[in-house]
């Protein structure tokens, strides 16, 4: 049997008056690509917000690993092995391809400030341990030959692979991605579906991700989760997701509205 990587138990995310997920549950196996899917505003963000500490369930439980996560800060929960992109891709533009994934190494550093004022050789040996990793990761996403271009000077598709790869950079067993297609092309999408499905055998993953095309869900994920409304109204295999009653009138709903 496997082990089961994330379990959220009934989280509940209230703002105000509006409930944007109602009593969420779910169990993710280690080293499945599990899909999050519904409508706009079905309140799938908010659950990634919750799952790595970004907003605070009002109320339920999260368990990463059967460790209560409840409520803890982002930077915990992703030395716990739990690493996210987002919606709209957050690099800092101004710095260079591995400048930015040497960033993900941040709470690993070995060195504490005093080495890094006086460049001690400890500060020299992390320096240059983690330049050679960040180097294999950039390798290991094609990207090796663009390591000192601007991140904003890269197409979409690789600025999301940027993104990804200073995830990867954290040494998570789990990786979360919202919307990774969002704003690519066919093609790119195409790749990024070979992408994750190799990353995620090379660095023995378990992925949750949210993803608007269907294309991309259904033949990527080997379990969804529907959410309509902040409720879970479906979970299953790509093939029951996409003839269940409830989920079609969801999205039918969502066309007419
Ligand atoms: N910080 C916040 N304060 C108030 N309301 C919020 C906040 N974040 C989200 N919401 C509301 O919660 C609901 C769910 O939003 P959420 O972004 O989680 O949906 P989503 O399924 O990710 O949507 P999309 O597919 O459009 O990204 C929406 O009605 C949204 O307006």
């Amino acid at each position: 049997m496997s082990k089961v990587a994330l379990k959220c138990d009934k989280i509940t995310m209230k703002f105000g008056g509006l409930t944007a997920v109602n009593e969420f549950s779910v169990e993710i196996n280690e080293h499945m690509i599990f899909g999050l899917i519904g409508p706009n505003g079905a309140g799938k963000t908010t659950a990634f917000n919750m799952i790595t500490g970004n907003l605070k369930p009002t109320s339920g439980e999260i368990f990463f690993y059967n460790q209560n996560i409840t409520g803890m800060k982002p930077f915990r929960i992703v030395s716990l092995g739990m690493a996210r992109t987002f919606q709209n891709i957050r690099l800092f533009s101004n710095l260079s391809v591995l400048e930015n994934v040497l960033t993900g190494f941040h709470h690993k550093l070995k060195y504490n400030l005093i080495d890094a004022i006086l460049r001690t050789p400890r500060f020299y040996k992390y320096e240059k341990q983690i330049r050679e990793e960040a180097m294999e990761l950039l390798e290991s996403v094609n990207l090796a030959d663009k390591a000192d271009f601007k991140a904003s000077k890269l197409p979409y598709g690789e600025r999301r692979k940027v993104e990804i790869a200073r995830a990867l950079a954290t040494g998570p067993k789990m990786l979360l991605l919202d919307e990774p297609a969002a704003g690519m092309n066919p093609q790119e999408t195409m790749g990024l579906m070979y992408f994750i499905q190799e990353i995620k055998e090379k660095f023995n993953l378990t992925v949750l991700l949210i993803e608007h095309d269907m294309k991309f869900v259904m033949n990527l994920c080997e379990r969804i989760a529907v959410l309509d409304h902040g409720v879970k109204i479906a979970e299953g295999k790509p093939e029951e997701i996409q003839k269940n009653p409830d989920v079609i009138r969801a999205y039918l709903g969502d066309i007419n509205a």
